[in-house]
């Protein structure tokens, strides 16, 4: 039994080119109704889910009637904004025969790696998941270049869980998971159940190539894993053509290769937050904020700040202190020092009337604060 999977509550599916095009014939359309079956299943199973779906280039390269990858960027390119659309089409009306909505979500890394655009993508994608909408993400194709492309959506999908901090990130590929060496030249090679994340053992096993169809391999999966392990996420590598795989997971069945991280997720968010050292600003608490935040576990509100020093944009880390100067703790914030100037002081509820809108209630979120 799989607890750590059976528990989670927040699911990044992947599912590569090579699963969803029945190796290069199109769209794999009966594949997908069965994995949208399952996705269901465990969306009214209370599970939130988002899901990664690759496949545009290769359903390009089927309407265009396109028998190999073509290598000319501009050529890839058009083969994906084609593809694209006959692939959200085939999850939209899926899910629809369950009453399902889904919602497309194009990304680049630029996109994630800018914290402002980081931000809003995470926003859309929680309101997404809150409105129990499926969102489908995949790389934004038209608009990246050779150095920022993620090159494969392995990483793309791990960025995803890292960016809505999911518990589990399952990737469906086309072998049953991660084999000690690649299944494609050593037939009896042998599944690994189990394994932490960051295990140097694993670069040795996992190859370098992939398929002709996909381009990440398991290098990429292992990268994928080990990059949603740092926000504490869980990694299953397994085969999306075994029978009800989804279901499975969800009983906690051993199948596929589990990969873990070093330590809990809201433990590796903290150390994540504690190595950001820049901080752009003050916000001087009041001495009931102070009691509140000094209890531990409890979010900054715009009502219990009495001054902002500095210049920060939403997202930036922040120094909290006492009235009298001493420092209480660090944390990102949810507006920028011209917004915050404009609601410290005032209860959650008039932010909408004073900013025209509203980001987040709390000027900064508990799971992104640690106490000095
Ligand atoms: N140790 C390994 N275990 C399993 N598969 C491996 C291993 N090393 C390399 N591979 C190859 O990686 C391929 C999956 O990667 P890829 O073709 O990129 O698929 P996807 O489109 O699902 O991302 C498998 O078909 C397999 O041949
Ligand atoms: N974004 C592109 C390429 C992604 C890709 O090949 O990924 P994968 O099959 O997961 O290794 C697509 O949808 O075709």
């Amino acid at each position: 039994m799989r607890s750590k999977v059976t528990g989670a509550q927040r699911w990044v599916v992947k599912i590569g080119s090579a699963l969803l095009t029945a190796d290069g014939k199109g769209l794999d359309r009966a594949a997908m109704s069965v994995w949208v079956e399952q996705m269901v299943a465990l969306h009214e199973a209370g599970v939130e889910l988002v899901l990664v779906s690759s496949g545009a280039v290769a359903a390009g390269m089927s309407r265009l009637g396109w028998t190999a990858r073509p290598s000319a960027m501009h050529e890839l390119q058009a083969a994906a904004a084609i593809g694209q659309m006959g692939l959200v089409q085939a999850w939209e009306s899926s899910f629809a025969e369950h009453g399902r909505h889904t919602a497309q979500v194009l990304l680049t890394h630029d996109d994630l790696s800018d914290r402002k655009r980081y931000l809003n993508a995470r926003s859309t994608l929680r309101a997404l998941v809150e409105l129990k909408v499926i969102p489908v993400i995949n790389e934004n194709d038209t608009v990246v270049t050779d150095e920022i492309r993620f090159g494969d959506n392995d990483t793309l999908a791990a960025l995803v869980a890292n960016l809505v901090e999911a518990d589990l990130l399952v990737i469906l590929t086309d072998r049953d998971g991660m084999f000690d060496a690649d299944p494609r030249n050593n037939p009896d090679a042998q599944l690994i159940y189990e394994a932490r994340a960051d295990d140097p053992a694993l670069d040795a096993v996992a190859g370098s190539v992939g398929g002709a169809l996909g381009r990440g391999g398991m290098q990429t999966k292992l990268r994928a894993a080990r990059l949603a392990a740092r926000s504490g996420a869980h990694t299953i590598i397994v085969g999306g053509r075994l029978e009800r795989v989804l279901d499975r997971l969800k009983a906690g069945e051993r199948i596929g290769t589990l990969l873990s991280p070093e330590r809990g997720m809201l433990a590796a968010r903290k150390q994540w937050l504690a190595g950001h050292l820049q901080t752009r600003g003050t916000l001087v608490l009041d001495a009931g904020a102070v009691a509140a935040l000094s209890q531990g576990n409890k979010s900054l509100l715009p009502v219990g700040v009495k001054l902002v020093q500095g210049s920060f944009r939403r997202g930036e880390m922040v120094v909290c202190v006492a009235p009298d100067g001493r420092e209480i703790a660090r944390g990102l914030a949810n507006y920028s020092a011209l917004e915050a100037q404009k609601i410290i002081g005032q209860p959650s509820d008039a932010i909408v009337g004073l900013l025209g809108y509203m980001a987040e209630p709390e000027l900064v979120h508990r799971d992104n604060l640690i106490l000095v």
